[in-house]
């Protein structure tokens, strides 16, 4: 018998029914929650589903550092060469587990890196349980500017304040980085902050960064094989040219191999 139910009539019944009268309410009792949960544990859906919260990230920093790539890359796994800039806010949702009968449902808010001392970026931060600050690891003053975004945010959010993660995007791009990586921690460490070097173009960190801000925002200890996951990436070996400075360019396809996997740090 349930204890729960048990103490839920007891509590209200002590005084006022009969012995028998008590037994045929306890009963009706565990009726009704046999009607509305047959499991009577905690693995069926419906229990599942009670247990679902949903999570608004935002994710701010400047123009072009790569917010939407960031999104894109988590939600649907792909990655645009193009920029187009995002005007107000895109929204992405998406659904996780973090254990085996925990999910979550992350709502991805990418902000546009214009709209810093707009009229509506309030209202894009109101309520954030999580923020991403993303800069551009091969743009300094992406970085420099998170200050700014940082404070913008504490003005906002009303005492409450989201859990910050610092993101350190286009870490594919090493040779032309600007940012020294102890900056970049002595950032996050001097406001609290998770913090990870990504690349939304390879998918480095990327689904890391979402799983384990989630986990922490839910005091949830992730997995072993979670937390030490090193990422792995299927890479892509390209014959090198004299003149393929261009690196970003892909080459023509008969120069290009489809190799085994490499993991990155
Ligand atoms: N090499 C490299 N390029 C990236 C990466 N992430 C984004 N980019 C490129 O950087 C450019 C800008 O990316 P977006 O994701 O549009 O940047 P954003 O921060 O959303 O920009 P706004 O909409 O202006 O706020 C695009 O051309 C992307 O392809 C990355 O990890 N590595």
């Amino acid at each position: 018998m349930p204890t729960q139910a048990h103490h839920h009539i007891t509590s209200y019944s002590k005084d006022v029914f009969s012995s028998s009268e008590k037994m045929s309410l306890l009963m009706i009792e565990v009726d009704v929650k046999a009607i509305a949960c047959p499991c009577l544990f905690n693995r069926c859906s419906r229990h599942e589903e009670a247990n679902e919260k949903q999570i608004k990230i935002v994710i701010l920093g400047d123009g072009s550092s790569g917010k939407t790539s960031i999104s894109e890359r988590f939600s649907k796994d792909s990655f645009n060469r193009d920029y187009n800039q995002t005007l107000g806010i895109d929204y992405y949702l998406k659904r996780i587990n973090l254990t085996r009968s925990y999910n979550v449902t992350l709502a991805v808010n990418d902000v546009g890196g214009q709209t810093l001392g707009g009229a509506m970026l309030d209202k894009y931060i109101y309520g954030a349980d999580i923020v991403l600050l993303v800069y551009d690891i091969t743009n300094l003053q992406s970085f420099e500017n998170l200050e700014d975004w940082y404070s913008t945010v504490l003005k906002y959010c009303a005492g409450r304040k989201p859990l910050f993660v610092l993101v350190g995007n286009k870490n594919d791009l090493q040779h032309l980085r600007a940012v020294k990586t102890e900056k970049h921690h002595e950032f996050a460490k001097d406001r609290d902050m998770l913090a990870y070097f990504a690349s939304a173009k390879t998918g480095e960190s990327i689904e890391t960064i979402f799983r384990q801000a989630a986990a922490h925002l839910m005091h949830i200890v992730l997995p072993k094989t979670d937390t030490d996951a090193t990422p792995i990436l299927t890479a892509t070996i390209v014959r090198q040219e004299p003149q393929s400075a261009m690196f970003d360019k892909p080459l023509p396809t008969p120069n290009r191999t489809r190799t085994s996997i490499c993991s990155l740090q």
